[in-house]
């Protein structure tokens, strides 16, 4: 089981992840989020543990030279991407780093477009669709039905995410099959502010919902055709 902890915004939350075995944390570049950070305040919050997991920045729609400036400032080791297929191509192409593309689902029959979008890319970041009136196309808390994931097996990697929390993580990887799971506002008190109790409790559900697997057995995790590069 892989574990992202999305929208770092302040180090004792990052600090929090990273000890507690977090294999991925995410940092929003999206202005209208409640975990908007800028490139400084990401590098920031990541310089209290260097060296921890691999970064992943959060994007809507960017223009590349928006990225190309995050990067001057703030490392970024994958990107996590809202957008057409097309654009995630470019971004791959251009800074030469695994990209995940968020597809929002609702049901089984959108699966097989979902792995068509992720051709050539390196996972699928696989959600919710937002809301009616959401201002923006993720980190809404509203989860999908895990079901509809039951026994799919893409041609690339995939994550679960949208409206996990410590309490339904392990219904939702048994439901789904998912080897890895991404959370925002499920470890958060209040949008935006994250809540240390929550995010250890987060990784542990995780963890113990998928025991063979974790981020020490890679070569057992890789084979199962769900490893997240
Ligand atoms: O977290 C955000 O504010 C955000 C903004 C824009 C796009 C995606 C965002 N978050 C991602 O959305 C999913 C689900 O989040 P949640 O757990 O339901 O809050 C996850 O991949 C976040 O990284």
């Amino acid at each position: 089981m892989r574990v992202k902890i999305c929208g770092m915004n302040d180090a004792a939350a990052y600090e929090t992840a990273v000890d507690a075995g977090a294999d991925y944390v995410g940092f929003v570049f999206f202005p209208r989020s409640p975990r908007f950070v800028t490139p400084a305040q990401a590098a920031a919050i990541r310089a209290v543990r260097p060296g921890s997991p691999p970064a992943v920045g959060l994007f809507v729609k960017p223009e590349l030279d928006q990225i190309a400036a995050v990067l001057e400032t703030m490392p970024l080791d994958i990107f996590q991407i809202y957008g057409t297929p097309e654009l995630a191509q470019a971004i791959r192409a251009r800074f030469g780093r695994p990209v995940w593309l968020a597809r929002g689902v609702s049901s089984r029959g959108e699966l097989p477009a979902a792995e068509d979008a992720g051709q050539g890319l390196d996972a699928l970041m696989i959600e919710s669709k937002p809301p009616p009136g959401a201002d923006r196309p993720g980190g809404n808390a509203t989860a999908l039905d895990w079901s509809i994931l039951a026994g799919w097996t893409p041609a690339l990697p995939w994550l679960l995410a949208g409206g996990l929390t410590p309490e339904n993580v392990a219904e939702a990887i048994a439901a789904s099959g998912a080897m890895a799971v991404d959370v925002s506002s499920g470890v958060e008190s209040s949008p935006g502010v994250k809540d240390l109790t929550r995010i250890r409790n987060f990784i542990t559900a995780s963890r113990n919902a998928a025991p063979g697997l974790s981020a020490s057995t890679d070569a057992e995790y890789e084979s199962t055709g769900q490893g997240v590069s």
